[in-house]
């Protein structure tokens, strides 16, 4: 009778990996984090606060012309903006409107009448004492004007972003990634134009210059210290040990939540807010056929992002370059599907170092299933639930479909002797799915195993040549 001493029913590891050395995670009590000067200047633009504000938020829209975006509706954006504003502890939101305009490139943003009505509006309501203006980047100069006409802080979406990811960052790496994202944001808002604006730091354009570059220095050199665990996922993959898994999508999509039904990880800790993964972390799961993946939970997308928080981001993306499958998350219940689901594509195709066929490797799934599902399909739609599980098994066949491609792995039959060497290496280097003593001889045990091309050649080596030779 054959026994089958491996069940192929879905296994589910517990283990997690975090590739930030313990040393480099801990709370970030550095100097380097504690900077009176560097703070007052980055306070003087960015108008951080631990108390919040409770803001207006605006979102301007282009009409007509080159500025007008496709594929989008205001009234989405302003959704996006507000959502932007919530996720953040203690700040509120008071008011939001659409404010359609000719241009974005005024020197006050808004034409005269409307910005009328907003000064009249924002001096009259007192519970408000911040305007978000849901732009990529305001100039220093719109942002003066602007606060003086208002008497209250105006921030734009680089502003508001920044301080969502200070919120959020735990660990030391994440957190040197957003102190050199807001640089260039500075420098440019602040050293360009000088000439027109007053510092308000008190501070000369050349001491200003040194000041930042000396941070600048500074975090690269810490940053350099925390590129450990990306050295560990190249080498991992150089040696083709575990197949590895991106998990990618727009911020909110539930990628965190995929991972953790994928792999019954308890400790992630998927959230409704925006950005609330920062970190890359590895997760450990198993595919149908026993075969070990890791899952790469990745910073969520967002369009509209200014480009040195981009740059952020890919940075940290770097490493999907070197997954063997691409889990696409989209959310299904979302009305913004389409521009979410573009903009995800088109971040991904702009990732350095791609390997060719990229796109073969990408899984896009909808995910929220469970929810009433936005009015649109896809030609490869796969619908899921992170929440009850719906086709999660049936996904995972498909990424393991992908991986066994990318990395030439196959499944295969080894006949060897029972408990031999062999027997023990099979179970060790590669994925046994199924087990079986050989009916004709009982010395013998059959193996299934998924094998890679790089481990076939290693048994050969070992095994088969050893034993021609002998
Ligand atoms: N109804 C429903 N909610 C889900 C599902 N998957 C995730 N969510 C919820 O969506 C929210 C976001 O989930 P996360 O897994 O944190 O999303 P994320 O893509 O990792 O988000 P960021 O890390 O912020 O980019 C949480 O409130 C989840 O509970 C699902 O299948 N159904
Ligand atoms: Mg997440």
């Amino acid at each position: 009778m054959i026994k089958s001493f491996v069940s192929l029913s879905r296994c589910i590891s517990r283990v997690s990996y975090r590739f930030v050395p313990r040393a480099l995670s801990t709370e970030a009590t550095d100097e380097i984090f504690d900077d009176k000067n560097y703070d007052s200047i980055a306070k003087s633009v960015l108008h951080g606060t631990t108390t919040g504000h409770d803001l207006l938020v605006l979102q301007p829209y282009v009409k007509w012309g080159p500025q007008k975006k496709i594929n989008t509706k205001a009234d989405l954006e302003l959704e996006e903006a507000t959502a932007l504003v919530s996720t953040l502890a203690s700040w509120s939101v008071v008011g939001q409107m659409v404010v359609p305009l000719e241009s974005i490139e005024k020197k006050k943003v808004f034409g005269k009448g409307k910005l009328e009505e907003l000064k009249q509006l924002v001096r009259k309501n007192k519970k408000i004492n911040g305007v978000f203006i849901s732009l990529k980047y305001l100039t220093l100069s719109q942002k003066r004007e602007l606060e003086t006409l208002f008497r209250v802080p105006v921030f734009d979406r680089f502003t508001i972003v920044i301080q969502i990811f200070k919120e959020n960052a735990v660990t030391k790496h994440a957190k040197l990634q957003v102190a050199l994202a807001e640089l260039p944001y500075i420098r440019n808002l602040l050293l360009s134009e000088t000439s027109n604006v007053q510092l308000g730091s008190g501070m000369s354009p050349e001491a200003l210059r040194c000041t930042l570059h000396a941070r600048e220095t500074k975090l690269k050199e810490e940053m350099k210290k925390c590129q450990i665990y990306h050295h560990t996922l190249e080498k991992n993959k150089q040696q083709r040990k575990i197949p590895l898994v991106a998990v990618v999508g727009y911020t909110n999509a539930g990628k965190t939540s995929i991972i953790k039904a994928l792999t019954g990880e308890k400790k992630l800790q998927p959230k409704n807010s925006l950005f609330a993964t920062l970190d890359v972390t590895l997760h450990q799961g198993l595919l149908p056929s026993r075969l070990k993946v890791l899952y790469i939970d990745t910073v969520g997308f967002m369009s509209d992002l200014p480009e040195s928080l981009l740059e952020c981001f890919v940075a940290t993306l770097d490493h999907v370059a070197y997954a063997d499958a691409i889990l696409h998350i989209c959310d299904g219940s979302h009305p913004d599907l389409v521009r979410q689901r573009d903009h995800v594509f088109k971040t991904l195709q702009g990732l350095r170092n791609l390997p060719p066929n990229f796109l073969d490797r990408v899984v896009t799934v909808r995910n929220k299933c469970d929810k009433p599902q936005t009015d649109v399909t896809f030609e490869d739609d796969l619908p899921v639930s992170a929440t009850n599980g719906t086709r999660l098994a049936f996904l995972q066949k498909i990424i393991e479909s992908v991986v066994m491609q990318t990395t030439n792995r196959k499944v295969m039959v080894f006949k060897v002797p029972m408990g031999g060497e062999e027997a023990q290496w099979l179970y060790k280097e590669t994925a046994v799915c199924e087990a079986e003593a050989d009916p004709d001889d009982s010395q013998f045990i059959m193996l299934k195993v998924v094998i890679s091309d790089v481990q076939i050649g290693k048994f050969r080596s070992y095994f088969v040549k050893r034993r021609l030779a002998g």
